[in-house]
């Protein structure tokens, strides 16, 4: 069939029945191997393949066509296992495998395992089974941040640096990461997994002290949820790290997320956000600790920690938070300059305020992030944050990791680490 590029488009007529064929450039995922592969329509979305005579490889064309199989995809370098997170987002993980993603690749001879998740630990489970010595693994995974937090949070410790490719592919509700990577969509994720340039993850970390614990929620299994102690790979000897993709905070950001996953305000269903909002701003009172932070170092050196680290003398906050990505949903841009994958942390902290006040300065997050020109917010860079937790109840000492809610033990002091290379010895890149 000859094809040839009109408006946007590949069109060509059916040499059997003299159809005509229309592929708008927006829906195609790559030309490879005489073949041209593309999505049929973004709601019910499923793979089309067409013959194609790479001879008419247009310069418009040309940047859809890929000679060999990316490293990261090809069977014959790595291990290739899909994970589609069942009850991510709309569940619509299983419907992408079976109309894109499968078919695209058993027509591009890509041997993998795939796995639907059966319970809450099965993600982990998975993750604590790749032992070093299995040899280089890609993940495809279609989930929300929620399933790659616990990806990488349950790689065991390993001695030799082991590379571990994933390739996320948005079905969750809130999926942070891949929005701020301007990968928000399935379809747009997945022509990345043709297409991409493999980068590292550098995730950032929070320590928590020992004898931290952790609010388990409530599941199908434990209607009620529980607290149980913090474990980690690290064990329980010193300080725990919990590596994060999206947002590690204290006071009422975390007060909020961990009020809203209670088992009471469960029973309140999705006005559970809102009322547990109201309630906290409403409230009034203050997060008392001591914080300072280190600002960035220009050189990368250690040598001039004690220069760069800055104290604040007021004690009482109402909203400390550090993220490494711009935008924790749609829109809400709560750290404008934030560049996800370099490492860099962002920490935004409010001073205590009055309920109105802090969600003015909220609503400011939803215009472009003006809310980081207000006088109230210290917005800044930093390599890491220190805080003493000063209070005597339990609920007001509980920090927020990716959705995780951990309590830490009154006066302890939680650290947030800017980006590091490696999650245990796994250098984590993400091929976007
Ligand atoms: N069959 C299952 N039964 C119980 N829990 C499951 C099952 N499958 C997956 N899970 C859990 O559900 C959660 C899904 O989180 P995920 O991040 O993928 O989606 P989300 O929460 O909708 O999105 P986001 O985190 O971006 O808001 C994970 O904790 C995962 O382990």
């Amino acid at each position: 069939m000859k094809f040839d590029v009109i408006d946007q488009a590949i069109v060509g007529v059916n040499d059997d029945d003299k159809s005509t064929i229309s592929i708008p450039f927006d829906r195609i995922l790559a030309i490879t191997q005489g073949l041209v592969f593309s999505v049929s329509s973004e709601d019910t979305p499923s793979l089309d393949v067409h013959l194609f005579n790479e001879s008419n490889l247009t310069a418009e064309i040309q940047k859809f066509n890929i000679s060999d199989l990316p490293y990261y995809i090809d069977p014959r370098i790595t291990e290739v296992t899909v994970i589609n997170s069942k009850t991510a987002g709309k569940r619509s993980g299983e419907q992408i495998y079976a109309n894109i993603l499968r078919p695209l690749l058993k027509e591009l001879g890509i041997v993998h395992k795939y796995i639907s998740t059966e319970s809450k630990s099965t993600i982990s489970a998975f993750a604590e089974s790749l032992t070093p010595d299995r040899g280089p693994h890609t993940v495809i995974l279609l989930s929300g941040d929620t399933s790659i937090h616990e990806l990488i949070n349950s790689l065991q410790l390993t001695s030799e640096t082991r590379d571990l490719i994933i390739l996320p592919i948005p079905t969750g509700s809130g999926n942070a990461l891949m929005t701020s990577l301007s990968l928000a969509t399935p379809f747009a994720a997945i022509f990345s997994l043709l297409r991409g340039t493999v980068r590292p993850l550098n995730a950032f970390y929070a320590a928590f002290p020992k004898n931290s614990k952790e609010v388990i929620p409530p599941s199908d299994e434990d209607p009620d949820g529980k607290i149980a102690t913090l474990t980690t790979p690290d064990g329980n000897t010193g300080s725990q790290r919990i590596f994060s993709l999206v947002v590690v905070s204290w006071a009422i950001h975390a007060a909020l997320v961990g009020d809203s996953d209670s088992p009471e305000y469960r029973k309140l269903g999705n006005d559970r956000f809102k009322i547990a909002a109201k309630v906290n701003l409403e409230r009034g009172t203050a997060w008392h600790g001591k914080l300072s932070y280190l600002s960035p170092s220009k050189e990368g050196g250690e040598c001039e920690r004690s220069t760069r680290r800055v104290e604040l003398d007021d004690v009482e906050h109402s909203y400390v938070l550090t993220t490494s990505i711009s935008s924790l949903e749609p829109g809400f841009k709560i750290a404008p300059t934030a560049k996800p994958l370099t490492g860099n942390l962002e920490l935004v902290r409010m001073p205590l305020l009055k309920g109105d006040d802090i969600m003015r300065l909220l609503m400011l997050a939803y215009q472009n992030g003006a809310h980081v020109k207000e006088p109230e917010v210290l917005y800044t860079e930093i390599d890491c944050l220190y805080v003493r937790v000063d209070e005597e109840e339990e609920r007001m000492r509980r920090w927020c990791v990716d959705g995780r809610i951990i309590i830490v033990p009154q006066g302890s002091v939680v650290e947030v680490h800017r980006g590091v290379a490696d999650v245990r010895g796994w250098r984590i890149m993400i091929a976007i």
